[in-house]
């Protein structure tokens, strides 16, 4: 398979076989604070194994080449992640859903999204992604994810003969 990922924009519903879409943009608040504070609550949800920890991280990532070939998705078995900007950047994404839970994926079923300036994601645990994909060099991004034991983190690489390409247009 030869396929260039069709970039969508990121939005609740289509983001929801992978996890959540973190944004106040159209969501639902209440006031909080004597009415100085809007509350948009529980936009996503930290998901964590009996074991695992729930930690606050912050990512600084490069910008990858682009056109990119996306030769590998990752996925986090036992917990969820979220990448929140920090700077207000746009960034990447790629996912394939959790499927049959085997280290497989369907090339098929892989999708690229392009999050705005004011989006975060939350991977639900075991959705296929791939590594953080900064637009801007250096860009940070809070990444609320599960500390403990085991190993909460399976690469799958596609075989050579699938060729899956991000452009940027
Ligand atoms: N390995 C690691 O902590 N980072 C990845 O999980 C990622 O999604 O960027
Ligand atoms: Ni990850």
């Amino acid at each position: 398979m030869i396929k260039t990922l069709k970039i969508e924009p990121l939005t609740k519903e289509a983001f929801a076989p992978f996890g959540d879409v973190i944004e106040s943009e159209g969501r639902d608040y209440f006031m909080i604070n004597n009415g100085s504070t809007r509350r948009y609550h529980k936009l996503g949800d930290v998901q964590l194994d009996e074991e695992g920890q729930g930690i606050i991280n912050i990512f600084r990532a490069k910008t990858l080449e682009y056109p990119l070939q996306v030769k590998m998705l990752e996925r986090h078995p036992f917990g969820s992640q979220s990448f929140i900007p920090l700077f207000g950047h746009e960034f990447l994404l790629v996912v394939a859903p959790v499927g049959d839970g085997s280290l497989n994926i369907d090339p098929s079923t892989v999708r690229a999204f392009r999050a705005s300036a004011r989006q975060g994601v939350n991977y639900h645990s075991g959705v296929w992604h791939h590594p953080i994909m900064a637009l801007r060099d250096d860009d940070e991004f809070l990444v609320v994810d599960r500390s403990g034991p085991g190993n909460n983190c399976d690469e799958f690489f596609f075989d050579e003969s699938i060729q899956l390409t991000v452009e940027l247009d």
